[in-house]
């Protein structure tokens, strides 16, 4: 028996793994437990210390290791992968102390820790899992509401537009009449109204049937609308009779809107051949219902009518 045997024979007993190592890293001797550790079959004794450690744990050693050894002569309490001949990991904490001979290295099991981590570790992957699902679950909800938004919009679009013609309807009118007339109480801009009617609409009808009346309608819609300007706002009212909403216009502006707008029809070619237009104006007075604005325009629309048609009329009390 050896002097070394002699040693190793009395630490092979212990729960720890003992390294002899000399300075150059080759490894003299090992205990018993680290063998079995390592290399249950194989001996350690004579290879060097990178052969049993992970690729980490070997930069480990270079920079960490070696260093407080030189420096300090041991070192206390350091975590280290070794890596065993079947590729395992196992997970030590290392006490160390450098003699005048050799390296002496105590390795305690940390068999615990590498369950923690390894628990740690599915954890991990199933909160990935269950992040990455509502993430799913978060843009389908997303996706959802966008639909849900788009076709509210297109809900509110089709209730605010007259079917026939395209343009907006009596219902979009009111509501923007409301709103104009509250801006206006509010912020004393002028706001007028402009009714349209189309002269003797019921003889179009009569002579060339209704599906005809209808193509007049749509044509004529057409030409109003390209003449409308932003903030000008348009619609169908009724079956023959159209309305501008005019946010600050006065009711003289509105009248000459009003006279561009009947030349404009006048000037126009539809299926039936030439028409014209009536057009009644009113500017709103202060804190004035929608209906009382709305007579006003229409008794100008009457006067037009009364005056032999193709013309424009501001509401008397407005001039
Ligand atoms: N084709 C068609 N005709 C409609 C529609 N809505 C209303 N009308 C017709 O429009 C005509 C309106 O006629 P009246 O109110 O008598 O007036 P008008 O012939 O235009 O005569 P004045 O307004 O006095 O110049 C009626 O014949 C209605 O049937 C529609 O959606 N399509």
């Amino acid at each position: 028996m050896s002097q070394n045997d002699a040693i190793v024979g009395d630490i092979n007993q212990l729960p720890a793994g003992v390294l002899y190592m000399a300075p150059s890293g080759l490894i003299l001797d090992v205990n018993s437990e680290l063998n079995r550790w390592i290399a249950p079959t194989g001996i350690l004794k004579g290879q060097h210390i990178s052969d049993i450690l992970s690729g980490a744990a070997r930069i480990f050693y270079l920079t960490h290791i070696q260093p407080a050894l030189a420096n300090k002569g041991h070192i206390e309490e350091m975590f280290l992968h070794l890596k065993s001949k079947e590729n395992q990991l196992i997970s030590v904490v290392l006490n160390a102390v450098r003699t005048d001979y050799c390296d002496v290295f105590v390795m305690l099991p940390m068999a615990k820790r590498q369950q923690f981590e390894q628990e740690l570790m599915e954890a991990r992957k199933v909160a990935e899992a269950a992040t990455a699902k509502s993430k799913e679950a978060y843009a389908e909800l997303a996706q959802l509401q966008q639909l849900l938004t788009e076709k509210n919009q297109e809900l509110e679009a089709l209730a605010s537009t007259d079917s026939l013609t395209g343009l907006h309807n009596r219902r979009y009118f009111q509501n923007t009449l409301e709103r104009e007339l509250e801006n206006f109480n509010t912020n004393d801009e002028p706001v007028s109204l402009v009714l349209i009617d189309i002269d003797h609409f019921k003889s179009i009808n009569d002579s060339h049937g209704h599906d005809m009346g209808d193509q007049t309608l749509i044509s004529i819609s057409e030409n109003l609308s390209e003449n409308m300007r932003h903030c000008e706002y348009l619609a169908r009212i009724g079956g023959e009779e159209f309305a501008v909403v005019l946010p600050q216009q006065s009711g003289k502006q509105a009248l000459k809107f009003a006279e561009r707008l009947r030349k404009v029809i006048a000037a126009g070619h539809y299926p039936t051949g030439k028409l014209t237009i009536s057009l009644g104006v009113a500017e709103a007075r202060k804190n004035e219902s929608i209906q009382g604005l709305y007579m006003r325009a229409d008794a100008a629309l009457y006067s037009a009518k009364g005056a032999g048609r193709n013309r424009a009329v501001l509401d008397e009390s407005t001039q």
